[in-house]
């Protein structure tokens, strides 16, 4: 099924729990949450405190993608205030296979992101273990980048190993989504769409709509 994640990193923090409504009604049922530490990319957002604030008003299921070093020392603390999907990046684990199984341990759903010059080979001996791959679409770190146009062939090559080996794993698209790419992705094979320019600039309940009405007749 496809999904739509807006990614709040682009909404009016001013506004936030009235622009993560206005998604939610206008059919968004994922939450993209980008949690950055200053380090591992370098913005800082924001971390548990918002999140267990929004959790409360929210039935959306949270997709926390945490662009931070050592993302083990958090996993459980993102898990309890809210979290349904927790992805760490392969470039910030050093044991991907026992940080992937504390995600599970603590009840979320477990996504790995790779970098868009991080190959697929990262994934061979971990992909059955996976829920959700993240694969970026630009170089994490900022809302609003132009989309790297090899990835096209990424999330083809992604979406063959998957289906290769049998598996049902989600390939979800992160930077850059447009809705003049969006047909581009979903044929590739990606069908979790984040976006947060498209959707929180202008008109969100629209904008929702607009991409809701591509990926429901795709
Ligand atoms: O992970 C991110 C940045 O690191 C953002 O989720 C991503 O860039 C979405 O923003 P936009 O749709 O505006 O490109």
């Amino acid at each position: 099924m496809n999904k739509l994640a807006p990614s709040i990193l682009a909404a009016n923090f001013a506004a936030l729990g009235e622009d993560i409504r206005k998604a939610e009604e206008a059919g968004a049922e994922y939450l993209h949450i980008d949690v950055m530490d200053g380090h591992f990319v370098p913005s800082l957002s924001f971390g548990m405190p918002i999140m267990e604030s929004i959790r409360k008003n929210s039935v959306m299921v949270f997709d926390v993608h945490l662009m931070i070093d050592n993302p083990d020392q958090y996993i459980k603390a993102f898990a309890e205030a809210g979290a349904d999907i927790i992805t760490v990046h392969a470039e910030a684990c050093t044991h991907l296979n026992r940080t992937v199984a504390a995600i599970k341990e603590a009840g979320a759903k477990a996504c790995v992101a790779l970098n868009p010059a991080t190959p697929l080979t990262e994934l061979e001996y971990i992909l059955e273990d996976l829920d959700m791959v993240l694969l970026m679409t630009v170089n994490p770190g900022f809302g609003g980048q132009k989309y790297i146009e090899s990835c096209t062939r990424k999330i083809q090559e992604l979406r063959k190993m998957i289906t290769d080996r049998g598996l049902e794993t989600d390939i979800e698209v992160d930077g850059g989504i447009k809705l003049n790419n969006l047909q581009k992705v979903l044929d590739a094979g990606a069908n979790i769409i984040v976006a947060g320019s498209a959707v929180f600039a202008g008109d969100i309940s629209k904008n929702v709509r607009d991409f809701m009405k591509v990926l429901t007749e795709a």
